[in-house]
């Protein structure tokens, strides 16, 4: 079992003078693909009905572990440990297109069932297969998907270097997922933002006209 926390977009329904608070739905970001019960606040136009927009949190239980690519998405990352030493001559040895190990930010990656997958070629990396390629990944300006990525393929780490933590929050494009356990699926935060703008104003000027609308007509009429 397993508890997923997640915060998004929560949207509320409130009654009273002004603000309204109420329960909402939330969004979970990267790699939950569920929706969660959140509280969301807001204020609203108008007396009576008020609309609220705001941010929603929650925590689900989970009866199993998520995985993304075969890689395990937790709380702490469960990836291969283990140390070569420095300089390693065990990784130098995995220099073929069939056995083809690189070294990224510390961690020793074994990336031969990647290499035809690569969206870059297989080139690219069997250029430095066995030996450091931090430099060439990082010049690449590589994805935030595809450091998080690197995890798969890990395994191991390089004797005391500093391997770079993964963010596992940002944002995972599923390129070609091989696990039936998820598919993964973004939303992208820039998205959300738009829409709830365009809403968080439009709604509450429409209840608020509705309402001015209403009360000029029942003045006039009595
Ligand atoms: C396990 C290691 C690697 C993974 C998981 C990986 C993943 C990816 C992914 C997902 C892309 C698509 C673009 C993006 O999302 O950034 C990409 C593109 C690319 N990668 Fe890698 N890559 C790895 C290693 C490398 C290395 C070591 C090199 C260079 C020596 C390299 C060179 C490139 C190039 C040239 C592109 C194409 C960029 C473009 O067309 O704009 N990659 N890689």
């Amino acid at each position: 079992m397993v508890i997923t926390t997640f915060n998004g977009t929560g949207v509320g329904f409130g009654f009273g003078v002004g603000c309204g608070f109420g329960i909402g739905w939330g969004f979970g970001g990267m790699p939950l693909n569920l929706l969660g019960l959140g509280a969301g606040g807001g204020c609203g136009v108008g007396v009576g009905l008020g609309w609220g927009f705001g941010t929603a949190f929650g925590s689900k239980y989970r009866s199993s572990r998520i995985t993304f690519q075969g890689v395990e998405f937790d709380s702490k990352e469960t990836v291969n440990s283990k140390e070569f030493s420095k300089p390693s001559t065990e990784v130098s040895q995995h220099k073929s297109n069939r056995d083809c190990w690189v070294v990224i930010n510390g961690r020793v990656l074994d990336v031969t069932k990647f290499l035809e997958e690569h969206p870059g070629g297989e080139e690219v990396i069997a250029e430095v297969a066995g030996k450091e390629a931090t430099k060439q990944f990082d010049a690449i300006g590589h994805s935030k998907a595809a450091e998080n990525m690197v995890l798969k393929y890990q395994v191991g780490v390089l004797e005391g270097a500093k391997v770079k933590k993964v963010d596992m929050n940002d944002d995972v494009v599923d390129m070609e997922s091989n696990t039936k356990e998820m598919s993964a699926f973004v939303i992208k935060d820039g998205a959300n933002y738009k829409s709830i703008s365009f809403y968080d104003l439009f709604v509450p000027l429409l209840v608020a006209a509705l309402y001015f609308g209403y009360r000029c007509f029942t003045i006039t009429h009595y």
